[in-house]
């Protein structure tokens, strides 16, 4: 079994457990069960912003453990500071060491959407995403069938929830262009070998239709990659490990910005 495998088991038994403790009735009594979310797109393509999707990150398969000691509220809070466009948050309890309660500690200290960053294979997830403050939820094709991805994002989009499809090959991208789905994100990281290229958002670019949003995920280390992947049309980039793996990440992303924005203003320089 892959690791992605693994991690989809353990998902649908964690999810068969909390629907017995937390049946969808309560959570839809949730107070912030009723809001209105917020549009990612707006805040990704907001004027001034970098469109960095920053995420609070403990540990990952790949990698183990990468920051075990902070507060997710106050790592939040320092990517707002810094100009995060969304706030990514991994509620996966035993691969990511994340958890419902971090998203919802996130969401009450930051006016930015939130991505609930997560195996999502069921409408209990979507609905518990909804009412513990996410406001964008993640969909992978990897893990799921097409039907499965077009009918739950349908199920989001009900509630009101942006819609990120995870892709990271051409064909599981041409068999996913729901239009339920709101952004399209290309995982540099393959989640079976774990191995981390840029190309691969740089390859299937021409393949997103202009309706999607596209996002580029995973293994951005360096701000040197982000200029190309806007000429090809990304205007997300999701981020974890190289902010997280500082003790302050918001001053990480602050510095990643800084430098990225010389490099884009060098480069369009250099255009002209
Ligand atoms: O990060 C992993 O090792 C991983 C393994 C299996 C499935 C998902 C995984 N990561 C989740 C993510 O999508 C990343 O946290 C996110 O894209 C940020 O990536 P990075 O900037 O490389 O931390």
């Amino acid at each position: 079994m892959s690791i992605l495998d693994n991690i989809i088991s353990n998902t649908r038994a964690e999810v068969a457990q909390r629907r017995e403790q937390t049946p969808v009735s309560r959570l839809e009594k949730y107070p912030l069960f009723d809001r209105t979310p917020l549009r990612a797109a707006n805040y990704l393509r907001a004027p001034g912003k970098l469109g960095i999707i920053a995420e609070v990150k403990r540990q990952s398969p790949s990698k183990g453990i990468i920051n075990a000691d902070f507060d997710a509220p106050e790592v939040a809070r320092g990517y707002e500071a810094a100009g995060a466009s969304c706030i990514s948050v991994l509620t996966d309890q035993k691969y990511f060491g994340g958890s419902l309660t971090d998203l919802s500690r996130v969401k009450a200290a930051v006016q930015l959407p939130v991505l609930r960053k997560d195996f999502i294979i069921s409408e209990y997830q979507i609905t518990e995403a909804k009412a513990i403050g996410a406001d964008i939820i993640l969909l992978i094709a990897a893990a799921l069938p097409p039907a499965t991805v077009a009918s739950l994002a349908r199920f989001a989009q009900q509630l009101g929830l942006s819609v990120l499809l995870e892709v990271h090959t051409l064909e599981e991208l041409q068999q996913n262009l729901h239009p339920e789905v709101d952004l399209i994100g290309v995982n540099n990281r393959d989640l079976h070998s774990f191995e981390i290229s840029v190309k691969h958002s740089l390859q299937l670019a021409p393949h997103i239709p202009a309706q999607f949003l596209r996002v580029s995920e995973s293994g951005l280390t360096n701000y040197e990659v982000v200029p190309a992947l806007k000429q090809a049309g990304y205007e997300g980039f999701l981020i974890g490990e190289t902010f997280m793996r500082e003790r302050d990440p918001g001053l990480a992303l602050a510095t990643y910005s800084q430098e990225l924005r010389k490099a884009l203003s060098n480069a369009q320089t250099v255009a002209l």
